[in-house]
C-alpha cells in the first residue's frame, strides 16, 4: 500500500505529514515512526504528523518526535497543519485542544494555559518549578513550563557559546525528568526580545521549536523580563509570542509546505489492519 506524504516547516523545525482524515491509516508505532524520520534511510523529519478525524475538534493530531516517542504538543507543526487546512481550525492533540488560524504574517496557534505545577519532576522540585535549585556546569536554576509539553529554560548571557550537543542530552535525559524534558537556552536581549536555543526531547537540536519558544516567553514573563508581548528569535528565524490576560499563549509565526511525495508503507513496518 502507498501513503502520500506532505513534506513542511516551520522555520525548519520540519515534519513529515501523513493525512488519515479521509481513509484510515495502516498503524503507526515508535518504530516505524522512527524509520520514516530516518535522515539516512527514512524521508527524514524532526517530528512526524498524523493527522485523524476527531469527535472533540474539527481533526485530532498525533505527534512523534525523530526517536518515536509520541508526544503532546508541538507547535511548529500546529502552524504547519493550519497552513494544510487553510480556515480557521480546532485541534485535539494529547495536551489538549488547540486552535489555528490564518494571519497576516503565517499562522497564530491559541497554544493554552501553562502549567508550572507538573508532575514531570519530583516534589521537592514541584514546589518551586521557577528557580530549580540545579546545575548542570554552566547551566543553573532553570525554570520548568509546561505548555502542553515539558520544557526547562536556562537564561543565559549567549546561547550560541552553549555546547547543547553535549548538555543537551545530559539535561533531556537526566533522572530528575522521569518524562525527560526540552531544553532551552536564552538570553533576553530587551523587554520584547529572546535569542533561543532548543535541544529537543526526542529530536536533538532543532532549527526552531514552537513550544519552546512559548514556554521561555512565559518564563521569562515570570521572572519579570520582558512583557506580555515579545519576539523569540530561533536559529530558524522569528516567532511572535503574547500572553493574554485570560492566560491563553498566542504563538504567530511562518508555516511552509516543501513538497509532496508518497511511500510504500510495509518498506516502513506499517500495516494495515
Ligand atoms: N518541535 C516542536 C516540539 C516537538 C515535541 C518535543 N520535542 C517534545 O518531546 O516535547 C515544537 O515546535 O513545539
Amino acid at each position: 500500500m502507498r501513503i502520500d506524504f506532505t513534506k513542511m516547516h516551520g522555520l525548519g523545525n520540519d515534519f513529515v505529514v501523513l493525512d488519515g482524515r479521509a481513509t484510515a491509516l495502516p498503524a503507526i508505532d515508535a518504530t516505524s515512526a522512527a524509520a520514516l524520520a530516518d535522515r539516512h534511510t527514512g524521508i527524514g523529519c524532526d517530528q512526524l504528523v498524523v493527522l485523524e478525524p476527531s469527535t472533540f475538534a474539527d481533526l485530532r493530531m498525533r505527534i512523534f518526535n525523530a526517536d518515536g516517542s509520541e508526544v503532546e504538543a508541538c507547535g511548529n507543526a500546529t502552524r504547519a497543519v493550519g497552513l494544510l487546512i487553510g480556515t480557521a481550525a480546532s485541534i485535539e492533540t494529547l495536551a489538549g485542544i488547540i486552535h489555528a488560524s490564518p494571519a497576516e504574517s503565517g499562522i497564530t496557534v491559541e497554544m493554552g494555559k501553562p502549567r508550572f505545577d507538573w508532575d514531570v519532576i519530583p516534589l521537592a522540585f514541584a514546589m518551586d518549578t521557577q528557580a530549580m535549585p540545579v546545575a548542570w556546569e554552566e547551566l543553573a536554576n532553570p525554570i520548568a513550563v509546561n505548555v502542553g509539553n515539558p520544557h526547562a529554560i536556562f537564561f543565559v548571557d549567549d546561547p550560541y557559546a552553549i555546547d547543547m550537543a553535549r548538555l543537551g542530552p545530559l539535561i533531556e535525559n537526566d533522572a530528575i525528568f522521569p518524562a525527560r524534558i526540552n531544553v532551552n537556552v536564552a538570553a533576553v536581549t530587551a523587554r520584547d526580545a529572546i535569542t533561543l536555543r532548543v535541544w529537543e526531547r526526542g529530536a536533538g537540536l532543532t532549527l526552531a521549536c514552537g513550544t519552546g519558544a512559548c514556554a521561555t516567553a512565559i518564563g521569562a514573563m515570570k521572572r519579570g523580563l520582558v512583557d506580555r508581548r515579545v519576539t523569540v528569535t530561533l536559529p530558524g528565524g522569528p516567532l511572535e509570542i503574547c500572553w493574554r490576560e485570560d492566560g491563553e499563549i498566542l504563538m504567530t509565526g511562518p508555516a511552509t509546505q516543501s513538497f509532496r511525495g508518497s511511500f510504500d508503507a510495509a518498506a516502513y513496518g506499517m500495516i494495515s489492519a
